[in-house]
């Protein structure tokens, strides 16, 4: 019997993935992938067009396709749905200023949490609308419809007819309820100066138009949650992933609403709830690392792994593009402890050190708002390629670590969408995806009591 593909397809900040996967076995047989624009603010266009590039000759072959998108970006389009300007991404800061007024009108932070499920910060799509209407009244004038980046390429897929999203995403913009499960357009209209279009929510396994080729498309929804579903996390797992963010996430069954911000309340891809903690700095602390000892990634983590736990000292703070968790957009990196005899091979592991303990901050506030312990992280994105960071993360989170086999667990989530979506069941298909490569070591608690004096040290720094 001839296979069924579906495609799964990852719009992350960096580049876009296409996975095509048999549909019964959840087997990757073809990937592909096209590099995005760096920067903040991006034209919606150069996704569109990385889009091509990665699915031209898989699109084809596929029986349905679902796109997973970075979270958050604010695609403001014109009664022509062309875009006003330029998107505004998840990790541009502009907004940080919105974001403190926004909390304010909404009644303070619990507040903002108990509606919203989340504390405004810069990365919300809701206080970027605000951002608009502030800095660009002509623009947010013109603004007719609000999309998010998988909502957008969603759309251009299907031809441009309806717009549409998902539960999952629409539960990072800030103007959806999570606990309701309803958008909330008055706060979009209020954030914007005047009312805005949102797209239709679509269930998560509802076929949604149809592409060129005649597949299926499902709702897509968030590259974390479609990570989440590519993972089909378990009570007690965590998933770490070192994209261009940090993220720390956990599928839970309650809906979460965590007044001090570290945690944002969002709804996952299969109609649970997906607490999540998110540093504006990923991997590229890494590249940042290696750059500055003018060494390639192999070579970074081979020094980090020549040098001893706690890397003589030396601390970094790796809040390079300000950060979110702590709430600190304003904040600079910043490295401690240098001597005289600091060692190239200290200061690499100086850098990994430093990226996982921020994300124990995120696997702590994770923690603290669900009330569940980690039993098991599972480590994936383009950081988690590095051996450094594999080896020293059970150092850092004082439990094993779980590498899963190498794949692109956003894109696999969102081909397991397409799938459900072209099945309609109840549930999404189970594909057996649980090797892994387990990481253990012993705990060294004292590398993040040092990072944590110097984080706290320097609150009220820019
Ligand atoms: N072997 C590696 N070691 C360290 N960093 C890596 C490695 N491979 C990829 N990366 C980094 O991972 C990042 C891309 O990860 P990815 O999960 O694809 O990001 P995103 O989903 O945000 O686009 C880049 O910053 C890249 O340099
Ligand atoms: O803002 C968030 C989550 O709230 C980010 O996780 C974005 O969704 C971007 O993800 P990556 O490109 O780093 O995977």
């Amino acid at each position: 019997m001839k296979p069924t593909y579906v495609l799964g397809i990852d719009s992350s900040t960096q580049s876009c993935k296409a996975l095509l996967v048999d549909a019964q076995s959840g087997e990757v047989v073809a990937e592909q992938r096209s590099s995005h624009l760096p920067g903040t603010q991006i034209d919606p266009q150069h996704w569109v067009t990385a889009l091509e590039t990665a699915t031209t000759g898989l699109l084809e072959q596929a029986s349905a396709v679902s796109i997973a998108g970075q979270q958050h970006g604010m695609v403001a389009l014109d009664e022509h749905g062309q875009p006003v300007r330029e998107a505004m991404l998840w990790n541009d800061t502009s907004s940080a200023q919105q974001a403190k007024e926004l909390t304010e009108e909404l009644g303070g932070a619990q507040a903002c949490a108990e509606k919203i499920g989340s504390v405004p910060v810069a990365s919300l799509t809701v206080t970027k609308l605000r951002w608009l209407r502030d800095h660009e009244p002509e623009n947010a004038s013109r603004t007719t419809q609000v999309l998010l980046p998988h909502d957008y390429l969603t759309w251009h897929l299907g031809g441009r007819k309806e717009a549409v999203t998902d539960h999952g995403d629409a539960s990072g913009t800030g103007y959806y309820d999570p606990a309701a499960r309803r958008f909330l357009p008055d706060l979009a209209a209020d954030a914007l100066g005047h009312s805005v279009q949102l797209p239709r929510l679509a269930q998560a396994n509802e076929q949604v138009g149809r592409t060129s080729t005649g597949a299926v498309i499902g709702a897509g929804t968030g590259d974390n949650m479609a990570a989440a579903l590519g993972l089909d996390l378990q009570p007690g797992d965590v998933c770490i992933s070192i994209g261009t963010s940090g993220v720390a996430s956990a599928v839970v069954e309650d809906s979460v609403h965590d007044g001090s911000g570290m945690v944002t309340g969002f709804v996952a891809a299969n109609g649970k709830f997906l607490p999540l903690a998110c540093t504006l700095n990923g991997a590229p602390v890494l590249d940042f690392g290696a750059r500055m000892l003018g060494v390639g990634k192999q070579e970074f983590s081979d020094l980090a792994l020549a040098a001893e736990p706690g890397s003589g000292g030396v601390v970094l703070l790796p809040y390079l593009g300000g950060e979110r968790t702590p709430n600190r957009p304003e904040a600079t990196g910043l490295l401690q402890g240098l001597r005289g005899t600091t060692t190239r091979e200290q200061i690499a592991r100086a850098y990994v050190e430093g990226l996982l303990c921020s994300m124990k901050d995120a696997v702590a506030a994770l923690e603290a708002s669900t009330k569940v312990a980690t039993k098991r992280i599972l480590l994936i994105g383009g950081g988690a390629q590095a051996e450094a960071v594999r080896v020293i993360a059970p150092q850092i989170f004082g439990v094993a670590v779980d590498v899963p086999r190498t794949a692109e667990y956003v894109a696999l989530g969102a081909a397991r969408q397409a799938a459900w979506a072209l099945g309609g069941q109840e549930q999404p298909p189970v594909w057996d995806i649980a090797e892994s490569t387990r990481y253990q070591a012993r705990p060294r608690p004292e590398i993040y009591a040092g990072y944590a004096k110097l984080r706290d040290a320097t609150e009220g720094w820019n």
